[in-house]
Order: C-alpha cells, then sequence, then structure tokens
C-alpha cells in the first residue's frame, strides 16, 4: 500500500507537523490527514505503530481544532469522521446494537476541568457526579446475552460493524456464558468491555515466542487484539485470555417488566453485574463527586499504575447518573459523557546517533546507545543501554536508525526496535570494540556469558566504578562522597583505591579548590560515620560480582568476622539459602585473591567494623523468619519500601502476588484486586497497616 519512499515522507511529515504549523490551513488540513491515515495503517492494520501515542493524538488534535476553525475544510473521508479500524475479512462481520465509539482525551488537571466545565453546561446544572476507572489496555469487545445466554461476542471492528468472534469470546473464563437476566426483567442485555491480557501472561508468551525463533509482540494490547482474532478456539484458550466488563451499552426489558432501579446509575449497573459473576470493575471504580477530586485520584492512581496486573494507559471518567448521558449524547467520534485522562506517554521514536562503550566496575563492557534528546514519561532520555552485544545483533540496531523507545514507569527506559522501514542505507553497522576503551586491554568473552569483559583488575574505570560502589547509597552510604567526587578525587591521586576513602589527604581535597571548609568537615564526618556501617553494607560494597544486596546480608549473617570467609569454600557456601554455584564459586574466588585479603586488612586497620555481632541471634531476631508478606494499596503511615524493609529485618520474605504461598496481605487505602484475590483465596491473613505496625512493634 505504501512504498518505502513513501513511508519515509510521511513520517517525516508527522513529525513536521508536530513541530510547526505551516501557515496555510487547508493545505496542512490535507497534509495531517495523510499523516493519521498513515499512522491508523501502521497502528491497526500492521500491529507497529510508527509514532508514539501522544504524538498520533497531538496530530489528532490539530486535525480536529482546524477542522473546528474552518468548517468547510472537513471532508467525509477525514479521520475526524470515523469510528474506527479494524475489520478483517476473517470473521463474519455482525452490527452493534449501539456503535462502538472512541473515547476523547485529556492530557492534565487543565484538560479535565475544561472537560468538567463543558460537561455542567451540556447536562445543564452544578454538579455532576463522576466514575472514574482504569482505562484497560487491551482490545474491545461487546458481549450480547439473550434469555440469560451469551450469545454473541463481537471485536469493535469499524465501530458500526464488527468481527464475531463469539467462540473466541466462549474460551475466556471471566466471561459468564449465562447469567440471571429474566430474574431482573432483562430480555437482551449488551455489555462492553475489554480483552485483556495479564502482564505475567504476556511476559511468558513472549519468552516462549523467542524460545521459538519469533519477534517478541509489542504490547499486550496486541496480544489480546491478535489472540481473539486466532482461528483456532483451542489455541485462544491456552492464551489465558481475561476479560473487564465496563459498561451497559444496551438492554431490553422482558414484556411488562419495569426498568430495574440499578441501571439508573453507571455506579449501580457496574456493582450489579459485578453481583451476577461479571468481571466489572467494581472494586477498582471510584465515584467522585467534583472535578478536584477527580483530578487527585488521577493523580495518586498514575503513581500506582505498575502495580496492576493489567496494562492501564488511562483512567475513564464518565458521568454516572444515566439520564444525564442519555442528554449528552455522543459526536461521531465519542461519547460526550465519558473522556480519558492519558497517563504520561511511555514510548517515543528518537535516532540513534552512535554507541558508547561503558566499562563497569566488575569489568563487562556494555554498549549505551546515545539518542536525540526525546520525552518518555516526565523525563528527557537521552541514553539508553542496550545491555550487551547479543541484543544489538538481535535487534539488528544500526548507528542512523530511527529507533522506538519505551520507559514504563520505574522500569529504566530501552529500544524497543528500530523503524526499519525508515532506513535511508546510510545506516552503519555498530561496531564492537576488541579491546577496552578504558584501559586498552583485550577483552573476553566466557562462553556462558553475554558480556565482552576487561580482566584487568587495574584497569582505571574499574577502580572508581569499585569506590563509587562502596560509598553508594545501599552499600555504606557516604554521601558527600557522590560519583564526581569520587572521580575528581581519583583523577587527581587522592583516592586511589576502596581504603583510599579512610585515608584521604585533606590538605590536597582543599588545594584542588571548590571545596569549603564546610564542605570538608561533612565529607570528612560522612566518612567516619561509615565505618559504623554493618558488615553486610560492607560486604555488598565490596562489589563482589553476584553479589546483591539480599546475598551479602546472607553472608554477613553467617560469620562473625569477615575474615571467617576465607574459611568458606564452594560447597560450604552453596548450603547458605539462595546461594547457588555460580554466586558460591565468585564469593570464594574473591576472598581467596591476595590484593582482596590486603584490601580487607586494610579497611581493618582504618576502622572499619567487619564484625557481625549478632551470629546466631538471627534466627531469635527473626520474628518473622519463614514468613511472607506482600502490600497492597496506599499505606498512610509507612512507606512501602521502609514497610518492606521491617519485614526483611526480621526475617520474613516479600512476595510479589498474592497465591497459596502468601501468609500476609498488609492492606493500605485503596487496595484493589490483590485483596479481592486473597480473600477468595482465605488463606491469607489480611493485616491493616496499623496491624502490621502492632505485629513489627512501632
Ligand atoms: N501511535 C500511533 O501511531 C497510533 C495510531 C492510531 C491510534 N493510536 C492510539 O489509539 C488511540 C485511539 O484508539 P481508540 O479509538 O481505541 O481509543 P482509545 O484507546 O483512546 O480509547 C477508547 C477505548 O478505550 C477502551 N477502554 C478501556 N477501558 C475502558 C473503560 N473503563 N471504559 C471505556 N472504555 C475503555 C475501549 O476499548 C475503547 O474502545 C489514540 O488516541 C492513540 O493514542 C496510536
Ligand atoms: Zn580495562
Amino acid at each position: 500500500m505504501y512504498t518505502s519512499d513513501d513511508e519515509k515522507r510521511l513520517y517525516a511529515q508527522a513529525k513536521q507537523l508536530l513541530e510547526h504549523d505551516t501557515g496555510n490551513a487547508a493545505d496542512t488540513v490535507v497534509k495531517l490527514r495523510e499523516a493519521i491515515i498513515y499512522a491508523d495503517w501502521k497502528y491497526y492494520v500492521q500491529s507497529a505503530p510508527m509514532l508514539a501515542d501522544v504524538e498520533y493524538d497531538g496530530l489528532f488534535k490539530k486535525l480536529k481544532d482546524l477542522e473546528k476553525e474552518h468548517p468547510g475544510l472537513v471532508t467525509d473521508d477525514s479521520p475526524t469522521q470515523r469510528v474506527a479500524y479494524g475489520l478483517s475479512e476473517r470473521f463474519p462481520a455482525v452490527s452493534h446494537l449501539v456503535p462502538m465509539l472512541s473515547l476523547d482525551n485529556t492530557y492534565n488537571a487543565g484538560d479535565l476541568t475544561d472537560w468538567d466545565r463543558r460537561c455542567r453546561e451540556l447536562a445543564g446544572v452544578e454538579q455532576v457526579t463522576y466514575c472514574v476507572e482504569p482505562k484497560y489496555d487491551g482490545a474491545s469487545v461487546s458481549v450480547i446475552y439473550e434469555d440469560d445466554k451469551l450469545v454473541r461476542g463481537a471485536t469493535r471492528g469499524d465501530g458500526v460493524m464488527g468481527e464475531e468472534v463469539t467462540v473466541n469470546v466462549k474460551q475466556i473464563k471471566a466471561i459468564p456464558l449465562s447469567a440471571p437476566l429474566h430474574k431482573y426483567g432483562i430480555k437482551q442485555l449488551e455489555i462492553r468491555g475489554e480483552i485483556v491480557i495479564h502482564k505475567k501472561v504476556f511476559e511468558e508468551y513472549n519468552r516462549q515466542r523467542m524460545a521459538n525463533g519469533l519477534e517478541p509482540l509489542a504490547n499486550p494490547r496486541n496480544a489480546a487484539s491478535g489472540t481473539l482474532r486466532i482461528l483456532d478456539p483451542s489455541e485462544v484458550r491456552k492464551r489465558g485470555l481475561n476479560a473487564i466488563l465496563y459498561s451497559i451499552s444496551h438492554h431490553t426489558l422482558l414484556p411488562g417488566a419495569a426498568e430495574p432501579d440499578v441501571l439508573n446509575t453507571h455506579r449501580g449497573s457496574l456493582q450489579w453485574l459485578y453481583d451476577m459473576g461479571f468481571p466489572a470493575p467494581a472494586r477498582e471504580m471510584k465515584v467522585c463527586t467534583s472535578i478536584e477530586e477527580v483530578i487527585k485520584y488521577c493523580i495518586e492512581f498514575e503513581e500506582r499504575r505498575d502495580d496492576l496486573p493489567f496494562e492501564v494507559d488511562g483512567l475513564v471518567i464518565k458521568v454516572n447518573d444515566m439520564a444525564l448521558q442519555e442528554k449528552m449524547g455522543m459526536t461521531s467520534h465519542h461519547p460526550r459523557w465519558a473522556v480519558a485522562y492519558k497517563f504520561k506517554a511511555r514510548q517515543a521514536t528518537s535516532k540513534l546517533r552512535r554507541v558508547e562503550f561503558q566499562v563497569g566496575r566488575v569489568g563487562s563492557v556494555t554498549p549505551v546507545a546515545k539518542i536525540d534528546p526525546v520525552p518518555i514519561g516526565g523525563v528527557t532520555v537521552t541514553s539508553i543501554s542496550l545491555f550487551n552485544e547479543d541484543v544489538i545483533r538481535e535487534k539488528d540496531l544500526r548507528i542512523g536508525d530511527t529507533v522506538l523507545v519505551e520507559r514504563a514507569g520505574d522500569v529504566i527506559p530501552y529500544i524497543v526496535k528500530p523503524l526499519a522501514e525508515l532506513r535511508t542505507g546510510d545506516e552503519e553497522p555498530i561496531v564492537f570494540p576488541t579491546h577496552c576503551p578504558a584501559c586498552g586491554s583485550l577483552l573476553e568473552r566466557q562462553q556462558e556469558e553475554a558480556a565482552w569483559r576487561c580482566i584487568n583488575a587495574t584497569c582505571p574505570v574499574q577502580v572508581t566504578e569499585r569506590i563509587k560502589h562502596f560509598a553508594s547509597k545501599d552499600a555504606m552510604d557516604i554521601r558527600s562522597l557522590g560519583e564526581s567526587n569520587v572521580q575528581k578525587f581519583h583523577d587527581s591521586g587522592l583516592l586511589p583505591d576502596i581504603p583510599g576513602i579512610y585515608n584521604i589527604d585533606w590538605q590536597g581535597v582543599k588545594a584542588l579548590g571548590g571545596f569549603g571548609e564546610k564542605s570538608v568537615t561533612n565529607l570528612q564526618q560522612a566518612i567516619e560515620q561509615s565505618k559504623k556501617q554493618p558488615l553486610n553494607r560492607v560486604i555488598y560494597g565490596l562489589g563482589i560480582r553476584y553479589v546483591g544486596e539480599t546475598t551479602a546480608k546472607t553472608l554477613a549473617a553467617a560469620v562473625g568476622h569477615i575474615r571467617d570467609l576465607y574459611e568458606w569454600d564452594k560447597e560450604r557456601l552453596c548450603t547458605l539459602q539462595d546461594v547457588g554455584p555460580k554466586v558460591a564459586t565468585s564469593v570464594a574466588d574473591f576472598f581467596a585473591r591476595p590484593e582482596n585479603k590486603h584490601m580487607i586488612d586494610m579497611l581493618d586497620a582504618a576502622g572499619v567494623n567487619l564484625v557481625n555481632e549478632h551470629k546466631g541471634q538471627q534466627a531469635a531476631e527473626g520474628a518473622l523468619t519463614g514468613k511472607t508478606f506482600l502490600f497492597t494499596g496506599t499505606l498512610s503511615h509507612l512507606k512501602r519500601s521502609d514497610a518492606e524493609a521491617l519485614v526483611e529485618e526480621r526475617g520474613g520474605t516479600i512476595l510479589g502476588s498474592v497465591s497459596s504461598k502468601l501468609n500476609f496481605l498488609v492492606v493500605g487505602e485503596d487496595a484493589g484486586s490483590k485483596l479481592d484475590k486473597a480473600k477468595k483465596l482465605g488463606s491469607v491473613n489480611i493485616l491493616t497497616e496499623q496491624e502490621f505496625m502492632t505485629m513489627v512493634g512501632i
């Protein structure tokens, strides 16, 4: 449909339209339409989005605004006049009882306030009650029940006609095959919802695809919509789809029956569906009586988005009163009584300019992509780790490529893929160095390892990285000795190695300039204090390969003095919890090396604590040993990370999800599906935050 030259031109056109307005409205409208139609094709037909969602929405809004200003420029085939894309010829087409529309979008508090004002004007009331619910990122579906039986399931298709996928919908266990509708006087009921795929199921599915040499799917949405349209229902069943049914779009009554009251409000209808066994978001929904409350909830919810089992790309705000909804009506594109509040974008495109190779503290060489700065999810991204050479090869990345970048929540940004269709032929391969960029030693790669390593123990970059790690927050926590100070001191010969921290020539520091009396005193104090840190922090700070904070705690707990570890061989180390052969080998090698023993002697001489006074007391102290915990919802007294630390300090373990292995679920405000699941299991002890605090004695 599009040649590769077309694709390049349209991509450039879209980017240009986003950046500046061309003067001529008629011309801009044509260009916007062209770009949007192309983006739609990439997104819906090819499932390979070319633009980030915000960019697409930005183009769409520009077109809408221009058309509003110049109504004469609106054409019938403008994307603003279309409901949606997405009909294939694989399944029979069926008409929806009520069109399945899109949603209008908002991105910030200001947009929401404007929308609220328009709502109140349209509704002709002073105050509107809203229901706020998650905007599930999956594939929309419409299901119809008649005479208590599920009779039809359909995709959204073009909004008017959808694909009939009843057999596949019946494979989804969350969707009841029957419901007692007659009891409420209902003959026919059409419900709208979203077919979703659990994040964990999605990850597993992608792992399998990759194991079979297939490219992983970009997101759970594509996985859900793809699966719904598979021709083999038994395959659909295997994929573990889930569903959320979030609104009643149509109903007819049995002859003589009265309209059930529950259908007077959106909230009432969701509760009713939920009580009948439908997967309605009755628990996840919040009723708000003002837009300020809506805004507050939206902001809070966005922070928790990553805790949810499903992908959520925003919230949907709906007018609660059904009579008002009716009164407000819809445009050809979206209902006027609902709006989406979209979370910060997680994807964007940028150009890969070059790749730098960075040496880490254990000598592994990591390729880091330098891209044109691009804002994603509230931060500007310029550098992205590419992990290792294999990742570069698998993704077939080249210098000069346009790349799709994603940054999800706290997760570090990564390159999803290059947009190969935009290549001009001038792209260049990424050449991995054969020698260490810091010291020039020949790099080595062990067979079972992904990374190339510099094995020169005195490699200058490795040395500074090790010092930085030792001083870092989770290790010795020497606050004033940040990364830039370490670098500065090392470069001036004042900080040759880790023990050197305790032997800094302060006159030399003062001579460097930039350090006042006060900052030197602060630094000295921070260094002095670090001498008292517990042994596990020292062990973690030494930067032994594969020894993270947890393993460092295990090692420290097992000995009375760090030198005791000199006597531990691999077999004995393997008897410790969570220590496998790989970790054991690394630990044993570390403590066998004379230079490391020398370093420990130096730390000892400097007065750094190397003993564990609590050896043997661990069991007594570990009041929660063997117990598992999980926190959900918003805690009001404790920070989540502090609460988790309280459990771990007492020997307990934090789990990632609710399962039969979970002993205690601590529930904060607005707890969601985890609480429901725990209640369902019945074996989990549910605690309030206060009960938890009493339990741990604070
Ligand atoms: N990146 C691109 O190139 C590109 C191209 C085309 C479209 N898009 C994206 O797709 C969007 C348009 O897609 P759309 O028309 O599906 O609209 P949408 O994704 O903005 O919202 C509408 C959909 O939200 C879903 N939804 C989830 N939870 C819901 C709930 N609780 N209540 C009501 N609806 C809920 C429904 O399936 C509904 O169809 C654009 O805004 C854009 O972000 C991106
Ligand atoms: Zn080196």
